[in-house]
């Protein structure tokens, strides 16, 4: 896929993009100090203010034009100063593929209720909680689900996964990410891309926050072609928004915290890491706004297959099959003729964790609540509930507004492993199953529909 052009200047902070520049992949460049960015070139001999030059790269040298990406720091240290020695701690909520408990049964149907806020307080390290894993985070494919629960800022305390691109979906409360190339602020109904290596603190702007992230170990996450949708609708690029540079030039004892290969290891320096004062590049942190998302749908009959909702998808190196999408279930009209509405009965190859951020799914009118989670493992059937079967096949056929409803499906190809924590700590519903117990045989040998 090839990029688009370069934004020169940081717009107004009082603009409508209000600190963020617009575009999907673009080569953004922003300063926060007059000059500080060098003009022409990456590695001059002196840098501007003193600043220290400093690639962050996110794909290899070599990646194809189209996917190639990287950022140019400009620092008030190098980050190798952001760094010390590294001592392995324990995380122990917080899991990573291969992680296939062998007390654990993954196989199955599987409905959680919300994961409760807790009373202790949690950061954005101590309140992950995961609840599947798949693939494996050394070979650098598959992905894991969590959910996270913050009720306290992480204070002088920094984070990267060198793992993952993490995807945050927020269902509840606000969370603002500083990070080294700006700040991002999100709240439900928006999501967060933080790329892989790139540091950054969680704060609590309005709390308790809890949500849900997707933690991408394989390719990064891109736009799905539109194929003969053309060249707008679904996701599009100007509504994704990457976070001007902002800095701080601060010396406090601080913790950096980082995630590598599964584990987890500290490391303690007296400045806060996040002194990028000017950058510019592809590989950014980045939100988008859920309500921008223009649904594309069937007009006249059928159920299309979910993935007309992809809003990005990230590759597994088999054209598509991917490492994972993300899928989202919006307001929308349901306006086909003669067909049967909701979700079709289904057997996929794939997997399907589903999460709730706010109304009713149309397969399942009860029990799939804002901020619950489905898990629908590969090759396991599925299908809506026989309440929503009933309605599906017998309401009116005339146009209906579908308001009130944002689910999203984080689809992977690989089977989905649960975690102990999402087998026998978090609020699993046992009789999820029992959903499709009481539908109907309507079958009797005569051919009329039922
Ligand atoms: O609810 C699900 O399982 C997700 C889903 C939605 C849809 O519209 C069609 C198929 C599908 O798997
Ligand atoms: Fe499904």
């Amino acid at each position: 896929m090839t990029r688009t052009t370069a934004m020169t200047h940081a717009p107004s902070p009082d603009g409508p993009n209000k600190g963020y520049m617009p575009g999907f992949g673009n080569d953004f460049e922003t300063e926060a100090l007059p000059n500080a960015l060098p003009q022409g070139q990456n590695s001059p001999q002196k840098c501007a203010y003193g600043l220290y030059a400093e690639q962050l790269s996110g794909t290899a040298f070599t990646a194809p034009r189209g996917q190639n990406e990287r950022t140019w720091c400009y620092r008030i240290r190098p980050s190798v100063k952001h760094v010390s020695k590294f001592t392995k701690i324990d995380v122990p909520y917080w899991k990573s593929a291969p992680e296939i408990d062998p007390d654990v049964i993954s196989l199955g149907q599987y409905r959680w209720d919300p994961v409760p806020h807790s009373t202790e307080p949690l950061t954005w390290l101590t309140g992950m909680r995961t609840i599947t894993t798949a693939g494996d985070v050394n070979t650098q494919v598959g992905m894991a689900t969590h959910v996270y629960l913050v009720n306290a800022s992480m204070q002088d305390e920094y984070f990267y996964s060198a793992d993952s691109e993490m995807l945050v979906v927020p269902q509840d409360g606000r969370l603002r990410f500083s990070t080294e190339l700006g700040v991002i602020d999100v709240e439900p109904r928006e999501i967060a891309i933080l790329p892989r290596g790139l540091v950054y603190r969680v704060e609590v702007l309005e709390g308790p926050a809890r949500g849900f992230v997707c933690e991408n170990y394989g390719q990064k996450f891109d736009l799905p072609d539109r194929g003969p949708i053309g060249a707008n609708c679904l996701a599009n690029p100007r509504d994704f928004k990457c976070p001007v540079a902002a800095f701080e030039d601060r010396d406090a004892h601080s913790r950096v915290v980082i995630k590598w290969c599964g584990q987890f290891h500290e490391t303690f320096i007296d400045h806060s890491p996040l002194d990028v004062v000017a950058w510019h590049g592809n590989y950014c942190a980045y939100k988008y706004d859920l309500r921008t998302y223009s649904p594309v749908g069937a007009v006249l009959f059928d159920h299309p297959d979910p993935s007309i909702f992809t809003v990005l998808t990230a590759p597994s190196g088999q054209e598509g099959t991917a490492n994972i999408d993300f899928v989202l279930f919006r307001e929308r009209w349901m306006v086909a003729e003669n067909t049967f509405r909701p979700p079709w009965y289904h057997k996929n190859i794939m997997s399907e964790m589903m999460g709730n951020i706010y109304g009713i799914y149309d397969a399942k009118p009860k029990g799939f609540v804002p901020g619950g989670i489905s898990l629908h493992n590969m090759m396991l059937p599925h299908g809506p509930d026989r309440a929503a079967f009933e309605h599906g096949s017998t309401e009116p056929m005339e146009p209906v507004l579908q308001k009130n409803t944002m689910q999203f499906m984080f689809e992977t190809r690989f089977p989905q492993h649960l975690t102990p924590f999402a087998a026998n700590e978090a609020p699993l519903q046992d009789d999820y199953v029992d959903c499709w117990t009481s539908i109907e045989k309507k079958f009797d040998g005569t051919p009329e529909c039922k």
